[in-house]
C-alpha cells in the first residue's frame, strides 16, 4: 500500500525551538528513496511550511509558550494526517518537535476512532495547563489528546478522542511529579527503562501491545520521539535524558509494530539536527531514516 509522504516542517513552532531542520535533513538522507526501495509508493508533496506569526502576536495564554502557533500548526497537521489517512495512506510524519503529536494523532483518530497509541518516549509529554512548569507545549500533547486538564480555549479543536486505555508508553525515564499523578489516577499504561531492563524489550512490546491491542485487531499509531534512545545513539535532540533505548532496542519496538500488520500511522520526532556538531546531527538523522525504515518493514532477513 502507499505510504503518503508528507513532513510538516512547521517554521513557526519549530523556529521557535529550533527542531526546523528535521524533516529536510531526513528528507536529504534519502529517507523517500529508502521507502520506495522497501517497495512503498511514496508521496512526499514537499515539506509544508507554516506561516510565522510573530512572537508579539502570540503571547502566552497562562504559561503556555507560543500556543497560537503550536496551535495553528497541530491543525493543519491533524488535517493533512486526517486526509491521507482517508484516502488509505499511511501518513509518516517526521518533525518537528513532539506538539506536533496533537495533530498527526488528531487526524488518525478522525479515520480511526479505535486506533491506539504507541508512545515511545524519554518522557510523558502529558502535562496540563495546570501542571507543566516549563510552559513548552511540547511536554503537553498527550494530555490534549485525553481531554485531560483545564480546557484551552486556543486548543478546543482538539477531541479528546483518546481513551486512557489506548496509549501505552515506552522508554519513560524522565517524567515529572505532575504527570506520575495523571498517570496514576488516570490508570496509563506505561513501560520505563526499568522495565525495559527488567523484562527485557521483547516481552516489553509484547506487554504493551497485549495492554492496548489485546487481539492485534486495532489498528496502531507510532509515535516515536528519539529521545526515548540513549543520547549516545541519538545526540541531536532537544531533551536528551542518559540510560535511553539501545539502538537495538528503538529498531526493535519499530519491527515488532510492523510485524503486527496494524500500523496505520507513524511519527518520527524530535529530531533536532541544529543542536550537536555535524558528526552528531548525522548520526541522529540517520537514525531517524533507519528507525521509519524498521517499522516501514525493513526486516533484518
Ligand atoms: N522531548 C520532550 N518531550 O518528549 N520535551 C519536553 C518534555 C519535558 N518534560
Ligand atoms: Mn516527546
Ligand atoms: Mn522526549
Ligand atoms: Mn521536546
Amino acid at each position: 500500500s502507499s505510504v503518503s509522504r508528507f513532513l510538516p516542517d512547521p517554521k513557526t513552532v519549530a523556529a521557535k525551538l529550533g527542531v526546523d531542520k528535521g524533516p529536510i535533513h531526513l528528507v536529504e538522507a534519502g529517507l523517500p528513496k529508502q521507502l520506495a526501495e522497501l517497495g512503498w509508493k511514496v508521496q512526499f508533496d514537499g515539506h509544508h511550511q507554516f506561516e510565522e506569526i510573530p512572537t508579539e502576536d502570540d503571547p502566552p495564554i497562562g504559561k503556555l509558550k507560543n500556543p497560537r502557533s503550536v496551535s495553528r500548526v497541530c491543525q493543519a497537521v491533524a488535517k493533512v494526517v486526517g486526509d491521507h489517512a482517508k484516502k488509505g495512506q499511511l501518513p509518516l510524519t517526521l518533525g518537528g518537535d513532539h506538539s506536533l503529536a496533537m495533530g498527526t494523532i488528531s487526524g488518525t483518530l478522525e479515520k480511526y476512532p479505535d486506533a491506539c497509541v504507541i508512545w515511545v518516549d524519554a518522557h510523558a509529554d502529558i502535562n496540563t495547563a495546570e501542571t507543566t512548569d516549563s510552559g513548552n507545549i511540547h511536554g503537553m500533547p498527550a494530555s490534549f489528546l485525553l481531554g485531560i486538564g483545564p480546557k484551552v480555549e486556543e486548543f478546543s479543536w482538539v477531541k479528546p478522542l483518546l481513551k486512557p486505555h489506548r496509549i501505552v508508553y515506552i522508554g519513560l525515564r524522565d517524567v515529572d511529579q505532575g504527570e506520575r499523578r495523571i498517570l496514576r489516577e488516570h490508570g496509563i499504561k506505561a513501560f520505563s527503562m526499568h522495565e525495559v531492563d527488567k523484562y527485557g524489550i521483547g516481552r516489553v512490546v509484547e506487554m504493551a501491545l497485549d495492554h492496548v491491542n489485546p487481539g492485534r485487531k486495532l489498528p496502531i499509531h507510532l509515535s516515536f520521539d528519539v529521545d526515548a534512545l540513549d543520547p549516545s545513539v541519538a545526540p541531536s535532540t532537544g531533551t536528551p535524558v542518559r540510560g535511553g533505548l539501545t539502538f537495538r532496542e528503538g529498531h526493535y519496538i519499530c519491527e515488532a509494530v510492523y510485524e503486527t500488520g496494524c500500523l496505520v500511522a507513524l511519527d518520527i520526532m524530535e529530531v533536532n539536527p541544529s543542536l550537536a556538531d555535524s558528526e552528531s546531527a548525522k548520526q541522529t538523522v540517520a537514525v531517524g531514516c533507519s528507525l521509519a525504515r524498521s517499522a516501514l518493514g525493513e526486516t533484518l532477513l
